[in-house]
């Protein structure tokens, strides 16, 4: 491998970076409004039959794409649980 192509890879991955962090703004805004419906319709922040039904497909998809199974499912662990905070602070605020 020439230093050309490690820069080369370096900026693609720079580049998928990118995207992932572009993702994931997505899915917490999109998150965010179900987090303001569930707290209007007085929902849990927590759906664990959601959760598990997630989890699943999540172990498809690596098996699908090649990646660990494990790390996928702690990725989305660390997300999901974000997401869960962020309901029960717009679930606490719409309480007062
Ligand atoms: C987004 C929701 O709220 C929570 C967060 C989830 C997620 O980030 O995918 C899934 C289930 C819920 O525990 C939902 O109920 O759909």
């Amino acid at each position: 491998m020439n230093g050309d192509e490690l820069g080369q890879l370096r900026t693609e991955i720079d580049s998928l970076d990118e995207e992932l962090i572009k993702i994931l703004a997505l899915r917490f805004i999109a998150t965010s409004k179900v987090g303001i419906i569930k707290a209007a319709k007085s929902l849990e922040a927590v759906d664990p039959s959601r959760e598990a039904i997630q989890a699943q497909r999540y172990s498809v998809l690596a098996a699908q794409y090649g990646v660990s199974i494990e790390l996928i499912q702690k990725v989305f662990r660390t997300v999901i649980d974000e997401v869960v905070a962020n309901h029960q602070a717009i679930r606490e605020s719409t309480l007062k």
